[in-house]
This record gives C-alpha cells, sequence and structure tokens, in this order.
C-alpha cells in the first residue's frame, strides 16, 4: 500500500503543518530536562562485544510526532515484512528472490532461515577461513614459490565498495605485510597504477563479481590476466593467483579460474549486502578470519536486536523514522553520515550505493507511481575535514540536511590530546546544529561593530538543524558489523514505509545497454543515426579527434 493511504501519514501531515513554525530544539530541551535520557537507547550484543549508543534528542519530534511515525511503522506492516525478509520468503518481488544477506552471518543459528544455499554458508566460510590462512601464513605460494604479498580485488559496487569501506574501517586490524588494492573503474588507469604497484609472482588477483558479466570488472580481470602471463607463461598457473567470488561457475570456468578456487555465494545476496558473503574475502584475508567472524557476528547482533526489540527502541526503526519525517514532510533532500573517526572515511561512500541504489525507486511493489519522496541523497565524510569544506551550507545554508555523527569513545591511536580534540568537535557540531547563535547573542560579540547589521545577520546561527549522535566503545571489528547492519536495517523499514522494492536496482541498465551499443560508434563502425544529435555530436568529435 502506497505509504500516503497510511492514517499516521494524514495524521504526520497535520502534525508537521500544525508544528513546523513552533517546534524548536531549544524549547523541546527547555520543556524538558529528561529529554536526553527519553530520547536515547544503547544496543549490546549478544554474542559480540559490539556496542552502539544512539541519540536521537536533537530531532524535531515531540511525543505526538514519535507516536505517529511508530504508528505509520505498524500500519506498513514493517515487522511482518521483516519476519517475512528474515524468513526467507521472495520479498524481492520484482527478481523473484528471496533476501537472505542475515543468513550469512546468523553465526548464533537463532535465526531460522530455509532456501536452496542457505546450508552451504558454513562450507563456504570454512573455504574462506582455510584460504585467509593460507595467503596470512605464507603456506599459499605463487607459481615460483613466493608467497603472496600482493592482493587486487577487482570488483565494482557491491563487489568493491565493502570491502573497501571495511579494510579502511578496519586497518588496525590489517595485516601489514600484504599490500591491498581495490581495482573498480573500467578506466585502464585504476588497473594500470595498481599494476605499478605489484610483482606477478606474489600477486593474488581475487575477481569478484556476482553475475561475473560485469564489463568492468572481466575487462580488468582480463587485462591482469594477460599481465600475469606475460611473466608466467603458461596458464596452469593462473590457478595460483587467481580466484573468483560468484554465483556463477559456469563464466568464472570459463574464464580459466579452477572451480576449486571458486567461493560461492548465492542470488539471495544482493551486491549491496555482499560484503558478509564470499564477497568478503579479501576483508578476511586483510584482517584474519577470527575478526571476519567477529564482523559477521556484530551484524547478527544487529539483526536480533532488529528483530527482537520493540519499535519504540530499535535502533534502526528509529533512524528510519526519523529519516521519513524529515525526508517526506520537511523536504529535506540530502542526509549527511559523517563519522568522526579516520578509519571511517568510506562509510558514507559505502552507503551511497547501499542507500541509494536500495531506496532510489518510484515505482511502488504494486507498481504506482508514487506521490511522496523516497530515498534521500546519502553523503557525507570523515570529521573534521567536512567542517572545513562544507559544514558552512549546513549551518547556514538554505537546505536542511539532518545528519548522523558517529564516533567511538576509544580510538586506536591515542595520541597527545587528538581523540579529544576530535569528540570536542564531533559534540560541538551537533549543539551548534541544534541551538545556533541568535542576534543579541552576536551583537553581545561584536561590540562596537554590533551597529554593522549586514555583519550581524551574517554572523547569526538559525539553529533547529536536526542530527543524531551514534557512540560505539571502540570501531571493532564487531562494533562495525553492527553499524554497517543498522544502516542496512535502517533502508529496509524506510522501503517497507515507502513500499517499494529496495533489493533491485533495475535504474542502473539503460545506461549499461546503451554503452554496449555505443562502443562500436566508437571504433568508427556502424552509424549514429540512433543517437541524440548531442550525443551523435559528441561521438563524431571523439572520432574526428582520437589518435
Ligand atoms: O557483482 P557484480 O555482478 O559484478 O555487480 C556489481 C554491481 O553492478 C551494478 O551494476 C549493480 O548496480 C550493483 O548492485 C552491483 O553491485
Amino acid at each position: 500500500m502506497p505509504a500516503t493511504a497510511h492514517a499516521s501519514w494524514n495524521k504526520l501531515q497535520q502534525l508537521y503543518e500544525s508544528n513546523k513554525d513552533s517546534l524548536t530544539l531549544e524549547q523541546l530541551f527547555a520543556k524538558d530536562p529528561q529529554r536526553f535520557e527519553k530520547l536515547s537507547t544503547e544496543f549490546k550484543g549478544k554474542y559480540t562485544d559490539a556496542n552502539v549508543f544512539l541519540d536521537y534528542s536533537k530531532n524535531l519530534v515531540n511525543e505526538d510526532i514519535l507516536n505517529a511515525l511508530f504508528s505509520l511503522v505498524k500500519e506498513a506492516n514493517v515487522e511482518k515484512l521483516r519476519d517475512e525478509m528474515y524468513s526467507g520468503e521472495h520479498i524481492n518481488t520484482s527478481e523473484g528472490r528471496a533476501v537472505l544477506h542475515t543468513a550469512l552471518r546468523n553465526v548464533s543459528g537463532e535465526l531460522n532461515q530455509q532456501e536452496e544455499g542457505v546450508a552451504d554458508v558454513p562450507k563456504v566460510l570454512q573455504h574462506m577461513k582455510e584460504f585467509s590462512n593460507a595467503i596470512r601464513d605464507e603456506s599459499w605460494k605463487g607459481y615460483t614459490g613466493k608467497p603472496i604479498k600482493n592482493v587486487v580485488n577487482i570488483g565494482i559496487g557491491g563487489s568493491d565498495l565493502g570491502p573497501v569501506m571495511v579494510t579502511e574501517a578496519l586497518k588496525h586490524y590489517v595485516k601489514r605485510d600484504i599490500a591491498f588494492h581495490f581495482v573498480s573503474n573500467i578506466d585502464g588507469t585504476h588497473i594500470a597504477e595498481v599494476l605499478k604497484a605489484c610483482d606477478p609472482e606474489n600477486t593474488l588477483f581475487i575477481v569478484a563479481s556476482k553475475t561475473f558479466t560485469t564489463q568492468e570488472t572481466i575487462t580488468n580481470a582480463t587485462t591482469s590476466r594477460d599481465w600475469f602471463l606475460e611473466s608466467a607463461k603458461d596458464k596452469k598457473h593462473v590457478a595460483k593467483h587467481f580466484v573468483a567470488l560468484s554465483t556463477n561457475t559456469k563464466a568464472v570456468t570459463e574464464f580459466g579460474i579452477d572451480e576449486k578456487n571458486m567461493f560461492q555465494f548465492w542470488d539471495w545476496v544482493g551486491g549491496r549486502y555482499s560484503l558478509w558473503s564470499a564477497i568478503g574475502l579479501s576483508i578476511a584475508i586483510a584482517i584474519g578470519y577470527e575478526n571476519f567472524h567477529q564482523l559477521l557476528g556484530g551484524a547478527h547482533d544487529i539483526d536480533l536486536h532488529f528483530k527482537n526489540t520493540p519499535i519504540e527502541q530499535n535502533l534502526p526503526v528509529l533512524m528510519a523514522v526519523l529519516g521519513i519525517w524529515y525526508n517526506d514532510f520537511y523536504g529535506a533532500q540530502t542526509h549527511a553520515i559523517l563519522p568522526y573517526d579516520q578509519y571511517m572515511h568510506k562509510f558514507a561512500d559505502y552507503f551511497q550505493q547501499g542507500d541509494m541504489e536500495s531506496n532510489g525507486k518510484y515505482i511502488t511493489k504494486g507498481g504506482q507511481h508514487v506521490d511522496y519522496q523516497t530515498g534521500p541523497i546519502i553523503w557525507g565524510q570523515a570529521g573534521t575535514n567536512g567542517q572545513h569544506a562544507f559544514y558552512q551550507l549546513i549551518h547556514q545554508g538554505t537546505k536542511l540536511i539532518p545528519c548522523d555523527f558517529i564516533f567511538p569513545v576509544e580510538t586506536h591511536n591515542p595520541i597527545g590530546d587528538h581523540h579529544r580534540i576530535l569528540l570536542s568537535n564531533a559534540l560541538a557540531q551537533p549543539e551548534a546544529l541544534a541551538f545556533g547563535k541568535d542576534e543579541e547573542q552576536v551583537k553581545k560579540e561584536l561590540g562596537a561593530q554590533a551597529s554593522n547589521e549586514t555583519l550581524v545577520k551574517s554572523k547569526v546561527f538559525p539553529g533547529n538543524k536536526p542530527t543524531n549522535t551514534i557512540v560505539c566503545q571502540k570501531i571493532t571489528p564487531a562494533t562495525l558489523g553492527a553499524l554497517i547492519a543498522l544502516y542496512e536495517h535502517k533502508i529496509f523499514v524506510q522501503g517497507a514505509i515507502w513500499d517499494i522494492n529496495s533489493f533491485d536496482q533495475m535504474g542502473v541498465e539503460l545506461g549499461k545497454v546503451l554503452a554496449k551499443s555505443i562502443l562500436p560508434k566508437l571504433h568508427g563502425e556502424g552509424d549514429t543515426k540512433d543517437l541524440s544529435s548531442s550525443t551523435a555530436g559528441l561521438v563524431n568529435y571523439f572520432l574526428s579527434h582520437a589518435k
């Protein structure tokens, strides 16, 4: 059912109209000294040390609004849909598939999940364990008997972003005597620069592709195999230097990779939800299998929290409904993710795909065109860098940008006062965004210059900008797993309320198909009559300038 068909949607619209001019964070806090205690909640892992504390008190919500948002969750049957996802029903309706990334990390076995392939998950994990150990303890040797010192993950989208983000976020745990490289872009520069840093005798290529048909990945893998064979000569050596992570056995073996060097996963693992699967092999090699298992465990702990916690204290639900409040009622177009942890500098990039490919849809599951906003534009970067780049617009621009601030209590690198200085910023920004600075205060600070009205106005901060603050003890593998799963389920809840299929990605197809038809034209083959005059003009410009 479209989101607007729920009674609570209308209620929320009314609440928005009646509160939008009067609801201020300043008043909300002034009225209720217990607001922080009431509007914050902590998750602690059952099986791991994962922990996430969420302070959502700096949001433009009162009790009535929160209650209406919770009613929306109930009316949209989010809990039923969640249970259907967990139990393996084919909720990816357009592709007729189950959505079972939770089965990849069901480390306790508490989730009862039925689908072809689920029973094989432990077997693949065991394979990953043995293989990653063999690379790390150097018992796996290259064709000249040397241990592996370069690992190149070749993949794109979900077969790249997860491994890149996690190996960065958990760099503290990464084995430093192996260099990890990630090649995604079809631009030859990407592979060329990586190959310059590698030696064919000690390089392992991990070809990561769910479909094993993705143009970028297959082209980069072919280029790498050619480069490797220039030195190794004999094709039989490929077995020691190329492995594949895929659902497509036929295409993998046709490429020349031995089936026993293939790590399987299944069509019920969406690309952007696949770092928990064989796609995580580079992560397991980098941080060690035990840590990879902790990553899975932390995510599993959030899966259990999402399943078993009442919606009022359910972290993914809270983050989802707050997002909907701004996205659909306040008209916010974007959402910023701002981790105050340098290791997490790729977290927002990762969730650009995670969120935008999941919820960037305008057709409901029933085939109707939505008459409301769906997925926000996700962006962000690690603090404090963002402060010196784009925070100006968040503070004083004309757009409302809800933000998530994320920081760990403990750093992996306690040097001097760095961490407390970092955290003072992570705390100062949401405070400034929420409460701003009024004209009176500015005038007081300006003293004699207060007569300059323009100057006064330009120094006023309107405040009332909503933020969440997410605090973890430390970015350990388990806590990172929990954070990722938290956002995954937030995306799920929003998609469920918007009544869209968060698990297909039809919107990326058209450009791919067109690129295939344009490629021969860039070789001067065929005519350009089927293209617009603009694109045809550009093709001809290219052809007349190409050397
Ligand atoms: O893993 P594959 O099959 O090579 O796909 C890579 C990516 O391909 C993109 O086209 C999809 O939009 C992504 O969802 C996917 O992650």
